[in-house]
């Protein structure tokens, strides 16, 4: 594996010969394959290794088969594309494989080129709107804590075996996917919980991958520039839970898609709730700032005591989604038990209600990604419970990305918090005085909370931080450990968490 270099990928492949390539994919051959074998396969030019396939696929911004003399002179072995690439790449020179549609059978080649199936004894998949990177983060710690090898692939990193590199998607494409597999099974890990994105489920990035538990947070208003409305939403996760993608499945009934989920799953199904009836039922046994106990009832009446090191009771959901497929995936329940010992499940991720140092004479500062009326209500009823003064909270909303679910978090942000201040984050290609606009109408809406219009981010926070004192909380959603603000297209460095830290900074130094 080199992590300096893309993507996570085996050391070592044994070569296959694309004429097998050819024939596993029906493929036409454009020209003479001769006895050409190869060890791997990408479709990004500039992630090309001696011996790979190029994957040249047509996109919404190029055609990747524009850059398949740049992939031949990184070593690429041979082109996968579709007629009209082939007939763009044609002085490249490269043995080609022309097939209809090259993403579709982007997985199907990787895994037989890498021989990925079964790669992991245990692989875990992920979905939903809102706590994805929670539950895989949750799943990793429990496995390792049982003594497991394992590996992860988030919004934020792959991890294999300890190895890790930042992600670029929340799900790789299909191709750095079975790389990840391939180097995983390298390295001898035997589970791995990988996030599913809705859009990788629609653009086949999970092809040729099979997991043997699928989980299921939740639904929410989300995508809906992308997907159009909830039930094509709901359509594109529920993929998952189909035969050829997952063995069997785990479902929170927490959002209402999840009883229609597990009421149409082709796969055998078992359910979580906090809420209400399922197999496995929930409850909130403490909650504090150092965490949130609960309880986890088997449907045969055995009983999971364990705790979560960070705040909300959707935290412990999702922590209870995690042990729940474990016992699917094939863990005894007293195993799991006796692993999480005293300390629970003893970890936080990084930028999800992540608590900044401050002193005794300052609030509670705490960072985090919610970026969905969902996920605001979720956070904020957490800090709720355990806050007995004033919560402040400062958001924003993205640019060029789904703009109906702006009121909604102006709304559900004003039905909790103190204070409102709306703020800039990435504004992408959009105006930011109207992104604020649409914050703005929905937190006045509901004629509850103070709402305050500051455009900087960083006044925006010491704004928050100078009217708050001990016992009373700041939440700043939709950063996490976000190091950068996307204004206009480019990425300019910025870190939301240096800005909040100089504010408590600041504020303490002023009372000091
Ligand atoms: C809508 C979408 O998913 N687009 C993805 C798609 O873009 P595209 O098909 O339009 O590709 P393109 O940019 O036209 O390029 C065409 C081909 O040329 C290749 N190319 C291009 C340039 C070059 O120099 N060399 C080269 O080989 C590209 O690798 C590509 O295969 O293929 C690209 C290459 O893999 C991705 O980077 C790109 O993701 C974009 C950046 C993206 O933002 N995707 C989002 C919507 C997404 O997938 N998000 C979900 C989660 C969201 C969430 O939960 O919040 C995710 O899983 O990340
Ligand atoms: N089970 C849950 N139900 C509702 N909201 C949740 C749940 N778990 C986490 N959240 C909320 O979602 C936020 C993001 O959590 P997380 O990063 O785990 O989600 P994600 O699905 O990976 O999101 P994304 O991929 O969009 O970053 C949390 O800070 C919290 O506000």
């Amino acid at each position: 594996m080199t992590p300096d270099n893309g993507p996570l990928r085996p050391q070592r492949t044994a070569p296959r010969d694309l004429r097998g390539l050819a024939q596993h994919l029906s493929a036409s051959v454009a020209a003479d394959l001769d006895a050409a074998v190869a060890t791997g396969i990408t479709l990004r030019s500039q992630d090309v290794r001696p011996g790979d396939v190029f994957a040249a696929l047509p996109g919404a911004a190029t055609h990747g088969a524009a850059f398949a003399a740049a992939a031949r002179a990184a070593g690429a072995v041979a082109l996968l594309t579709d007629a009209a690439g082939a007939a763009l790449a044609v002085d490249a020179g490269l043995p080609t494989l022309v097939v209809d549609d090259p993403r579709r059978v982007l997985g199907d080649a990787a895994a037989w080129l890498l021989r990925t199936e079964d790669a992991v004894p245990l692989l875990l998949g992920m979905t939903g709107t809102n706590g994805k990177t929670t539950t895989v983060t949750l799943l990793d710690h429990l496995l390792r804590r049982l003594g497991r090898r394992t590996g992860i692939s988030t919004t934020a990193e792959r991890v294999v075996d300890g190895v890790r590199i930042p992600s670029r998607l929340t799900t790789p494409e299909a191709d750095e996917l079975h790389g990840l597999l391939a180097a995983m099974r390298e390295r001898r890990v035997d589970a791995a919980a990988i996030e599913v994105s809705a859009q990788a489920l629609v653009r086949a990035r999970v092809a040729g991958v099979r997991f043997d538990v699928a989980g299921f947070t939740n639904l929410s208003h989300d995508h809906l520039d992308d997907f159009g409305d909830m039930a094509t939403y709901f359509a594109a996760k529920a993929a998952l839970f189909e035969p050829d993608r997952a063995r069997r499945g785990v479902v929170s009934l927490d959002s209402p898609w999840g009883a229609r989920l597990a009421a149409e799953a082709r796969i055998p199904v078992t359910t979580v709730a906090l809420h209400g009836d399922a197999d496995w039922r929930v409850a909130i046994t403490e909650r504090s700032l150092d965490g949130t106990r609960f309880r986890a009832t088997a449907p045969d009446g055995r009983v999971l005591e364990t705790r979560v090191r960070m705040l909300g009771d959707h935290a412990a959901a999702d922590a209870a989604l995690a042990a729940v497929m474990l016992v699917e995936g094939g863990v005894a329940l007293d195993a799991i038990q006796e692993a999480l010992g005293d300390d629970g499940f003893d970890v936080a991720v990084p930028g999800r209600l992540e608590r900044l140092p401050s002193s005794a004479c300052g609030p509670a500062v705490h960072l985090d990604v919610a970026h969905t009326p969902d996920a605001f209500e979720k956070s904020l009823a957490a800090l709720r419970a355990v806050t007995p003064g004033r919560i402040v909270m400062v958001f924003g909303a993205d640019g060029d990305r789904d703009p109906s679910k702006r009121f909604d978090m102006g709304r559900v942000a004003s039905s909790t918090a103190d204070v409102v201040v709306i703020t800039d984050h990435h504004s992408r290609f959009e105006d930011p005085e109207a992104i604020r606009r649409t914050l703005l109408q929905g937190a006045r809406s509901t004629g509850r909370a103070e709402v305050l219009e500051v455009p900087d981010p960083g006044a925006g926070i010491r704004a928050a931080v100078a009217m708050t004192g001990p016992g009373d909380a700041v939440l700043w959603a939709g950063t996490g450990r976000t190091d950068y603000r996307d204004i206009g297209g480019t990425k300019l460095p910025y870190s939301f968490h240096d800005e909040a830290r100089a504010a408590l900074a600041e504020l303490q130094a002023t009372a000091a």
